[in-house]
C-alpha cells in the first residue's frame, strides 16, 4: 500500500536535532493541526465554525499552534535523555510547558485555545521519547505505560491533597464531583485514547473513508467515553451526560462512517452550540490519538489523505459563521 510521507507539512529536520526528537515532536504538532482542521465537530472550533465559542476561531488556533510548536520537540528531547528516570521527567516537562503556556496566551491575547492539548501532548512527546528504541517501531502500549510512569501519583498530589482548598477548574471539579479529568487520563496511561480513539481511527482507516471523516469518527468515540472537565465546567453533570449520551447514540448509528450517523453529528453540533457546550478535552484526546497513530505507523494511507470529504462541504454547516 502506498502512503504519503508522514510529515508533508514539516520542513526538513533542523541541523543537530536527533531524528527521534524531530519525528516525535512533529507527530504531536500534526495532532493539534489535524484536530482543529476537522469539520463538523460538536461545539468545537472548525475551519467553518466557531462552534460554541465567541472568542476563538481557526486563525486563533493557527496562531497558538505556531507559538507552541517547538514545545513538543523539547519535551521529546527530555524524554529521550531520561530513559532510566521517568520520575524526573514531569518536573522538567512542566517547566518547559509553563513557558509555552505563556507563549500560547500571548499569541491569542489571553484566549485558552490549547492549554489542555499542550499538557496532554507535551506528556505524550516525553513518554514517546522515554520509551523510544531505534530497533523497534513505536508501540502505543509502551507510550501509554511511559505516560503513566511519568505522571504516577499526580491525582493524589494535585487533586486529593488540594481538596480543601481547590483553585483551578480541575481542582474544583474534583472537589465537587470526584472527576479526575486530564490528570486521571494521563496517570492511567490515556485509557480513552487506547480503548476508544485509536480503535475508532483504525476502523475508519480500514474502510478508507476520507481523513476528515476518519478523524471525526474517532472524535465521536472519544467524546462518548471521556470525563471531559471542559464540558462539566460549563454544563454541569447534565451537560456532560448530554454530550456523552448523544455521542454514544451516534456511535450506535455507526458514527461518522454511516449516513445516519453523519446526519446526527450535524444535529449534535447544532445542539452543542445552542447549549454552549464544547468538548475541548475530547478534542485534545483526538490530537493525542493522531500523534500515537503517526508514531506507530508513520503515515496515513494515500487512499485516505487524497480524498475530499463531501460530507463536510455539502449544504449548510452546523454553527457555520454567516
Ligand atoms: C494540569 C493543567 C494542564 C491543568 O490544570 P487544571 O486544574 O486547570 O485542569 P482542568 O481544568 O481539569 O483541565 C485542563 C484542560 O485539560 C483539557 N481536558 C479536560 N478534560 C480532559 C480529559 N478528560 N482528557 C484530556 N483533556 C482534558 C481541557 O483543555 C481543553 O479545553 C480548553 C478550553 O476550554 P474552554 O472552556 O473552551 O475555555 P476556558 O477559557 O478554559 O473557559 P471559558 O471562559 O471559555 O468558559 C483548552 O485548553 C483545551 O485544550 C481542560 O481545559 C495545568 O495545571 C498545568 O499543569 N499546566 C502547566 C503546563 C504543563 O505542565 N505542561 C506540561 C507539558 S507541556
Ligand atoms: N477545536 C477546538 N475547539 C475548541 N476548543 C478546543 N480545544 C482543543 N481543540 C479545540
Amino acid at each position: 500500500m502506498s502512503s504519503l510521507a508522514v510529515l508533508p507539512i514539516a520542513p526538513p529536520r533542523p541541523e543537530g536535532m536527533e531524528p527521534a526528537t524531530w519525528t516525535i515532536g512533529s507527530a504531536c504538532l500534526t495532532g493539534i493541526l489535524l484536530e482543529v482542521s476537522v469539520h463538523p465537530k460538536p461545539g468545537l472550533v472548525t475551519p467553518r465554525s466557531m462552534g460554541a465559542h465567541r472568542d476563538m476561531d481557526l486563525q486563533t488556533f493557527m496562531l497558538t499552534s505556531a507559538a507552541i510548536a517547538p514545545c513538543f520537540h523539547r519535551c521529546a528531547a527530555i524524554g529521550l535523555s531520561h530513559a532510566d528516570d521517568p520520575a524526573a521527567v514531569l518536573a522538567l516537562v512542566r517547566t518547559v510547558g509553563r513557558d509555552y503556556d505563556r507563549r500560547l496566551l500571548a499569541a491569542s491575547n489571553g484566549v485558552n485555545t490549547q492549554r489542555g492539548a499542550l499538557f496532554a501532548l507535551g506528556l505524550t512527546a516525553a513518554a514517546a521519547g522515554l520509551c523510544h528504541d531505534d530497533r523497534r517501531p513505536m508501540c502505543p502500549d509502551r507510550v501509554f505505560a511511559a505516560t503513566a510512569a511519568i505522571t504516577r501519583g499526580i491525582v493524589e498530589r494535585e487533586l486529593e491533597t488540594r481538596r480543601r482548598d481547590p483553585v483551578t477548574a480541575g481542582e474544583i471539579l474534583f472537589d465537587r464531583h470526584g472527576v479526575t479529568g486530564i490528570r486521571g487520563e494521563v496517570e492511567a496511561g490515556f485509557p480513552t485514547v487506547a480503548a476508544h480513539g485509536l480503535p475508532a481511527l483504525r476502523a475508519a482507516l480500514t474502510q478508507e473513508v476520507e481523513l476528515n471523516r476518519a478523524l471525526l469518527h474517532a472524535l465521536i468515540a472519544i467524546v462518548a467515553a471521556a470525563e471531559d472537565t471542559t464540558v462539566l465546567w460549563r454544563g454541569g453533570p447534565e451537560g456532560l451526560a448530554f454530550v456523552r449520551e448523544r455521542a454514544a447514540r451516534i456511535c450506535d448509528l455507526g458514527g461518522a462512517l454511516t449516513g445516519r450517523g453523519l446526519a446526527e453529528i450535524h444535529r449534535f453540533a447544532d445542539d452543542c452550540v445552542a447549549r454552549r457546550l464544547s468538548p475541548g478535552g475530547g478534542a485534545d484526546l483526538l490530537a493525542v490519538t493522531v500523534a500515537i497513530h503517526l508514531l506507530e505507523t508513520g503515515s496515513f494511507p494515500a487512499q485516505v489523505t487524497s480524498r475530499f470529504d463531501m460530507s463536510a462541504s455539502n449544504g449548510p454547516a452546523p454553527g457555520e459563521n454567516p
